[in-house]
């Protein structure tokens, strides 16, 4: 992908770009395959390539300059707006409705958060692009002062994007590196933005996490349908369930599968789709995967676990390690030496098969599905 950005150094979000996407990939699968290494007869299926550009479905966008001309983008190293509406990851419609939000940001008098004087109300835009091409705006505000403002002129930008489908002002009244605030105002008339992925409607809230990638995302979920209906257990659960992805994927008449997340958020959305798909024997709960875990009475034949960056951790490893009952555990990873730690502690298992899926092309991230079975145990 040629980035005119990149190359003049303006933005260097894409780390590796100046790296042909083959090599890109190949160097992901040896780095993976290094930090599993001590798991020698792991079958490694054949990566899962991205669409070099393109792919991305959310774009966070600081919002600096001023009301009359805003710029979308980043804060290069000199604290000046870098305005990147032509990112070449954004498709060219998510690309194209990025005109209109910067002129509804000028009409509307929004003015753009100064981080240096601690000024202005707008901080950033947060949106996302649904398979379908419809888009959820978020926009982060200092406080509530423009917000009869930014209603007044809504009604013009619903008109100029028809496939607007959620818009919400998020409240991040501290001047502090965090993206968001806890409270959410919604605008528009629906909270949910419809996200098809595969044969399934998954949705998506303003507050709860969608993988960034649609199509990886579709794969990594159909990979884990896979080995669930090789090994076809009776109940399964699914650990950090987020909107339901995984769960929803695996689902089957006759199988109980329960997802455990802790955004109440994420928990609504996966129950909608589970309501409209009529999948009775699925259940999703708001809480502590581990906490759930440890007070759980019944233990599943499968536990899909996709956790954060900083993986699952001992506690939860050792518990799944000593619950006999699981057979096999999946386990979906961003970050591949917190998975190798979580895998050092659970001995009882061995990870037989293993895939990368190119979830963040042109950086050193990348996304690992493990599928992990308990050793035999021996009987002399
Ligand atoms: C990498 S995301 C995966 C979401 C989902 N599996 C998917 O495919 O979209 C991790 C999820 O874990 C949730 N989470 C973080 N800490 C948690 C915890 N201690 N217990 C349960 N869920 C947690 C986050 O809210 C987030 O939705």
């Amino acid at each position: 992908m040629h980035c005119s950005h990149f190359t003049a150094r303006r933005c260097l979000s894409c780390t590796e770009l100046a790296t042909a996407y083959p090599d890109q990939l190949s160097a992901k699968q040896r780095h993976c395959a290094g930090l599993l290494s001590a798991w020698p007869r792991i079958d490694w299926l054949p990566p899962v390539a991205s669409a070099e550009s393109g792919f991305r479905n959310k774009a966070k966008m600081v919002v600096s300059g001023s009301a009359r001309r805003p710029v979308l983008g980043i804060l290069g190293a000199d604290g000046k707006g870098v305005d990147l509406r032509d990112c070449g990851l954004y498709s060219a419609s998510l690309q194209a409705s990025f005109e209109a939000m910067a002129d509804f940001i000028r009409d509307a008098g929004l003015t753009p958060y100064d981080v240096a004087q601690r000024r202005g109300e707008l901080k950033f835009l947060l949106v996302t692009e649904s398979p379908d091409g419809e888009l959820m705006l978020r926009l982060v505000m200092r406080s509530e002062a423009q917000l009869p403002a930014l209603r007044a002129g809504l009604p013009a930008l619903l008109q100029r994007l028809p496939k607007l489908a959620v818009v919400s002002v998020n409240l991040q009244p501290e001047h502090k590196a965090v993206l968001e605030g806890e409270r959410e105002i919604l605008l528009s008339e629906h909270g949910d933005l419809r996200m098809p992925v595969n044969d399934r409607v998954l949705h998506l809230r303003p507050q709860s996490f969608f993988q960034t990638h649609t199509d990886i995302a579709a794969a990594l979920y159909r990979q884990a349908r896979d080995w669930v209906e090789e090994i076809r257990p009776t109940s399964i659960w699914d650990l950090y369930c987020g909107v339901g992805g995984f769960a929803l994927h695996c689902a089957g008449p006759w199988r109980k599968v329960t997802g455990i997340e802790l955004s109440a958020e994420a928990i609504a959305s996966a129950i909608r789709s589970r309501d409209e798909l009529g999948l009775a024997r699925m259940e999703f709960i708001v809480g502590d995967a581990t906490d759930y875990v440890r007070q759980a009475s019944e233990r599943p034949d499968l536990v899909i676990v996709n956790p954060p960056r900083r993986g699952i951790g001992e506690p939860l490893a050792r518990l799944l390690d000593e619950s006999p009952a699981v057979e096999s555990v999946i386990y979906s990873s961003c970050n591949a030496e917190s998975l190798a730690r979580d895998l050092r502690s659970m001995p009882a298992f061995e990870p037989v098969r293993a895939r990368l899926l190119d979830m963040f092309p042109h950086t050193g991230h990348y996304e690992v599905i493990v599928l992990l079975r308990r050793r035999e145990v021996s009987s002399t």
